[in-house]
């Protein structure tokens, strides 16, 4: 395919954020009539303002926390600045530039915030309701709305931006020497919590979606990917039209996604009016355009030169393909191309991909660090276990020696680096999209469809935030429940797998509680 893409070079909303940030963040004019509801994940909610590119994301807590833990103000912005920190000092240099937007931490007037928070109540999802947003501590962290797309000639266009969300998870099997369960290095975790997610009532469908089939680089094994991404969106897929999201999950979880509406919204882009194309097309000729800019997007490498192939990371081979995804064998078989060096995909996959030892590998070193703890609480501060997150902690994750020497040191470098490589498996990508006028600044003479529209686009990555140390035995034991599950519920003959996971007694190989529990599905 033609690539119809143009970058928006220069773009950098950040600019925008800060030239424009005294006119707009002016706190004593805060007004709640400005700002309207985004969205919301597990730990914030995200308000954006009705006129500029910017959000406030604040933070949110169980409704048991909230009364219990009264953060004072200094604390909570400590915290908000911790996650800036993070985003700018350890996740920036790993993941690019060019695809991360640390933002800044604010104070708001409380007044607003409360204002704020009675507001947006009735727009929040229910099945989010479960925790309430911080209206205690004022403090949020003010980014740009990366759903916009602020270059000159997406002003001239009369066309709102289009924002595809992406929340890839993990892309690759893990091949430690520490993992027991066979099963681990044959499907991805992905698809192995489907069952779990489904067991429990998370969600009502399995998702088709395979994450190692968007990290493959093989456009058509991609393309599927973001195909079964679109049937089944859960928390991994959202499109939104000039910053209103306009295809997400459902709440309601019975009820499928229209995706006839979807390809109405499309149309517009994808096959103007002025179309040579005259006679009306099917949404899934609309859909396809929208998956192939996806797809070059993803897979634009912003350090190479556009002529030329570009460098490609390859994965060993065993680690590329997960036996539950649903495309066909040969395919499967034969469709891992390789990431172009650079682009977002490879930068979150090597980021991922720190996490080398497997949790069964990193939960003896993690408690390692805690004996070490006990014993000396003191060093907790010298091991940087929850920050500062400068220069100094992404020097013991980049400099963290590859053979265990027996050492705290060791052990911490390698928890540190699981927990970067977590950030990298929960993060989420924006890619904006813009139709460019007729005039744009393209060489008319490369053309050979003069119908097809052209996009400026920009691509980003969302949602860095440190992960918790403590959060190292909770992964230990979702791992267990999530592998013992699957293989319960897709492999209920595979005796000798369900014997070496010690199954039957409850207890895996590390001692950790692994006892199933039975929904009915
Ligand atoms: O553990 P996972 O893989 O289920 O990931 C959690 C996510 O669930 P998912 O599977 O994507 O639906 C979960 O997402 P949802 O709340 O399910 O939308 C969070 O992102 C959670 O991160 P945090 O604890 O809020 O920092 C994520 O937890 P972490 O494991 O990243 O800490
Ligand atoms: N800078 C931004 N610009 C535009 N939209 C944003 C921005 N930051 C967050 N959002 C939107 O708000 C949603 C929630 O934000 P985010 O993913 O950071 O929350 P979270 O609670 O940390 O998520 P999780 O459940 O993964 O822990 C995102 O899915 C995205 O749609």
């Amino acid at each position: 395919m033609v690539c119809w893409l143009w970058k928006a070079a220069g773009v950098d909303t950040e600019i925008h954020l800060r030239t424009t940030h005294s006119r707009v963040m002016e706190l004593d004019k805060m007004d709640e009539n400005d700002w309207k509801y985004h969205g919301e994940g597990n730990k914030s909610l995200v308000v954006s303002h009705v006129q500029h590119a910017r959000v406030l994301r604040l933070l949110k807590y169980s409704t048991e926390d909230a009364e219990n833990s009264h953060k004072t103000t200094e604390q909570a912005f400590h915290h908000i600045q911790n996650i800036v920190d993070y985003s700018q000092n350890v996740m920036k240099p790993l993941l690019g530039e060019k695809f991360v937007h640390n933002g800044e931490a604010v104070k708001l007037p409380l007044d607003f915030v409360r204002q704020l928070s009675l507001k947006v109540q009735q727009e929040r999802p229910e099945s989010r309701c479960d925790k309430v947003m911080d209206t205690l501590s004022g403090c949020a962290l003010c980014l740009p709305n990366l759903t916009q797309l602020s270059c000159c000639c997406c002003c001239r266009e009369h066309r709102p931006p289009l924002c595809i969300e992406i929340k890839p998870k993990c892309g690759f099997l893990p091949s430690s020497t520490h993992v027991t369960k066979d099963i681990k290095s044959k499907v991805c975790r992905f698809c192995m919590h489907q069952h779990f997610k489904l067991a429990n009532g998370k969600w009502k469908r399995l998702s088709r979606y395979c994450p190692l089939d968007l990290f493959s680089g093989n456009k058509q094994r991609m393309c599927l990917a973001i195909m079964h991404l679109m049937e089944e969106p859960q928390n991994n897929f959202n499109i939104f039209k000039g910053g209103e999201c306009i295809y997400s999950c459902n709440d309601d979880a019975d009820v499928l996604q229209d995706l006839d509406d979807l390809a109405q919204h499309l149309r517009p882009y994808f096959l103007p009016s002025g179309s040579l194309i005259s006679r009306p097309q099917p949404s899934k000729v609309v859909l396809n355009e929208l998956i192939q800019v996806i797809v070059s997007a993803l897979l634009s490498s912003w350090d190479c030169p556009r002529s030329g192939q570009p460098r490609k990371t390859h994965l060993s081979e065993g680690r590329v393909t997960c036996e539950a995804s649903l495309l066909p064998r040969d395919l499967l078989r034969n469709g891992n191309h390789g990431l172009p060096k650079d682009c977002v995909l490879d930068k979150i996959l090597g980021t991922q991909m720190l996490d080398s030892l497997d949790i069964e590998g990193l939960n003896p070193l993690f408690k390692r660090v805690e004996q070490y703890l006990q014993k000396f609480p003191k060093e907790r501060s010298r091991l940087q276990i929850d920050g500062p997150y400068n220069q100094s902690f992404l020097e013991k994750v980049q400099n963290c020696p590859a053979e265990d020497d027996g050492s705290v040191e060791y052990a911490v470098g390698k928890v540190h680096q699981y927990r970067v490589a977590m950030t990298a498996k929960d993060c989420s990508i924006m890619v904006a999209i813009a139709t460019c006028g007729e005039d744009d600044g393209l060489d008319q003479s490369v053309e050979i469809q003069p119908a097809k529209p052209r996009f400026n686009y920009s691509v980003s990555i969302l949602d860095l935030d440190p992960k918790p140390y403590e959060s190292v035995s909770h992964q230990s034991r979702l791992d267990a429940k999530i592998v013992n599950h699957y293989l319960r519920r897709t492999q209920p003959n595979n005796l000798e797998e369900l014997a070496n996971q010690s199954l039957f007694l409850g207890r895996d190989r590390d001692g950790e509680d692994c006892t199933l529990v039975f929904h009915p599905v």
